[in-house]
């Protein structure tokens, strides 16, 4: 019997979401957009937020080209009142069926980037509104509504796009703190949601060639008294689509209530699911030996002598933060 083989691997995946209702905020450009394509890729009808409508469009383009289906809504994710209508549009429309949402939109890539080197008491204070606005308050506002839809019907999957800074420091202090809650966000909610149905998630995609990141840091000279390494990883870094299938897949794993309240990093995910990058190249694990090695000094050579499947335990991973 070989009922599956009138299906392509790509008609099987399509399959996968078909009928489910997505929202990714700020998907016009970056990692947003990617998790939109992969996820209308994978048959749901995704709702995608931004604040102007011509790049909105432009994702939604894409996402037709591939026989996907997607609704652009101008949405700005520091705007209270945008937020609770984009919900009500989603209530009206889909008579409240809410699958997954996805935190992502984040205004801060270009302040940070133009404020690198620069001590915290030294840059704009203006500039924690600039990161953290859209960046966390709109996560958790976006959230409150979803978590509405989502208790209602028994079921769901919230993910917090986050990243490594909330863990250690990187790039600033108004970075580090707006990663650290968002990690907390998804920890917390998964708290409050136990026994809903409802999975809550942070997701750290590693380093990501975004349009921004490609224009800002790999085609540019790194800046004074930061490490030109930091330029390689991002030059190798994961394509804007690679934390889209990490959510699909996890959206249909059976144990997703396993993972609540937890941080899934895309390379631990792409292993876990069997999964490569869109382009076909496997997930570098930036908690491999290995890839540890080959940022140290003079020990970078050790790293090609060291089998990949070496890595820091996860528990051990807490311990970077050194708070206690
Ligand atoms: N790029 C990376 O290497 C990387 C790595 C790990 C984690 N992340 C995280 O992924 C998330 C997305 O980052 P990115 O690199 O794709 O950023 P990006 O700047 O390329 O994209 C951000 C998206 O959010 C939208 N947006 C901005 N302000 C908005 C607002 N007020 N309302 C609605 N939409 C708004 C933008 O239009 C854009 O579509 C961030 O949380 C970032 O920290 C990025």
């Amino acid at each position: 019997m070989r009922f599956m083989n009138h299906f392509s691997d790509r008609e099987i995946c399509q399959m996968a979401l078909s009928g489910w209702v997505c929202l990714v905020t700020g998907a016009s450009r970056g990692i947003g957009r990617g998790i939109a394509l992969q996820l209308s890729e994978a048959g749901a009808t995704v709702y995608i937020t931004g604040r102007r409508e011509e790049t909105l469009k432009e994702t939604a383009a894409e996402v037709k080209e591939r026989a996907g289906d997607c609704v652009p809504v101008v949405c700005d994710s520091s705007k209270d009142d945008d937020i609770k209508e984009l919900f009500e549009r989603i209530r009206r429309e889909q008579k409240g069926r809410l699958d997954i949402l996805v935190n992502n939109a984040y205004a801060g890539v270009q302040a940070i980037f133009d404020n690198m080197g620069k001590k915290f008491w030294e840059t704009n204070p203006s500039i924690w509104d600039t990161i953290n606005n859209t960046g966390l308050r709109g996560h958790y506002i976006c959230s409150v509504y979803a978590a509405r839809l989502m208790v209602a019907q028994g079921r769901g999957l919230i993910v917090v796009i986050s990243s490594m800074g909330g863990l250690k420091y990187i790039f600033s202090v108004p970075y580090g703190v707006g990663k650290a809650a968002c990690d907390r966000l998804a920890a917390d909610m998964g708290v409050e949601l136990k026994g809903r149905g409802v999975a809550s998630v942070s997701l750290w995609p590693g380093a990501v060639k975004t349009e921004l990141v490609t224009q800002l840091v790999t085609e540019r000279e790194a800046p004074p008294g930061v490490d030109p390494r930091f330029k390689e990883v991002f030059s190798n870094g994961e394509t804007t689509e690679l934390s889209g299938r990490c959510i699909v897949e996890l959206a249909k794993d059976k144990n997703l209530m396993s993972l609540t309240g937890k941080v899934l990093m895309t390379c631990d995910l792409a292993r876990r699911y069997g999964i490569r990058d869109v382009d076909g190249r496997s997930v570098t694990d930036y908690t491999s030996l290995s890839f540890l090695l080959s940022q140290v000094p003079y020990l970078s050579w050790l790293s090609v002598v060291t089998p990949s499947f070496l890595r820091v335990p996860r528990f051990m991973l807490t311990l970077a933060s050194n708070r206690f």
